[in-house]
């Protein structure tokens, strides 16, 4: 079975990831299977341009989870996206270096639900599991996913309302 690890830059997905690696589970970053579908690097943006399509369609379904910010598209069995607080995310972009338009960019992708969205294009709702990262430990969100995929139980979407955040630098 495959899991998708999802959400904006920042939300956690390879903190996280490394958790639920150490714990033994398979991991994979999506960089790590990108490299023949890189088109150019986009150097104003920091930004790598890849062929998604031919990305997704050539895309052999590993046992485990992939992480990063397109799993969503992959022909994944579940699909976990990481949330986090905009202004929350905006530090801890910042702290990483990122310039204020990749900043604000990604925090206003964060408060329209931009990924949770596209994964609802792909997959059912059933499939899908929303965590709030904002202020909950890395172990708390590992114990989540690890629950979530051993389960069949039916699942239950909760998304948090950042509308607040909407067009409003943070
Ligand atoms: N509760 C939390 N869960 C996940 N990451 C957190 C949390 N609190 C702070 N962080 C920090 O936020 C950053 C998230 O970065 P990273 O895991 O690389 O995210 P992504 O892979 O989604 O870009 C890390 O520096 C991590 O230490």
């Amino acid at each position: 079975m495959m899991t998708a690890l999802t959400g904006t830059p920042g939300t956690g997905k390879s903190t996280i990831a490394s958790v639920l690696r150490a714990r033994g589970i398979q991991t994979l970053s999506q960089k790590e299977t990108m490299g023949p579908y890189l088109l150019e690097h986009d150097a104003e943006r920091d930004t790598d341009i890849i062929d998604e399509d031919a990305w997704v369609d050539a895309f052999v379904p590993v046992d485990g989870i992939i992480e990063g910010h397109l799993t969503h598209l992959l022909p994944a069995d579940r699909v976990v996206v990481l949330r986090c607080r905009p202004d929350i995310l905006a530090a801890r972009l910042r702290e990483r270096g990122y310039h204020d338009e990749k900043v604000q960019e990604n925090a206003e992708a964060e408060a329209l639900d931009a990924i949770l969205i596209e994964a609802l294009e792909v997959h059912p709702e059933t499939h899908i599991m929303v965590i709030d990262t904002t202020e909950q430990n890395p172990e708390d969100t590992a114990d989540e996913i690890e629950a979530f995929i051993r389960s069949d139980a039916p699942h239950t979407l909760t998304v948090p309302d950042w509308s607040e955040f909407l067009g409003r630098h943070v």
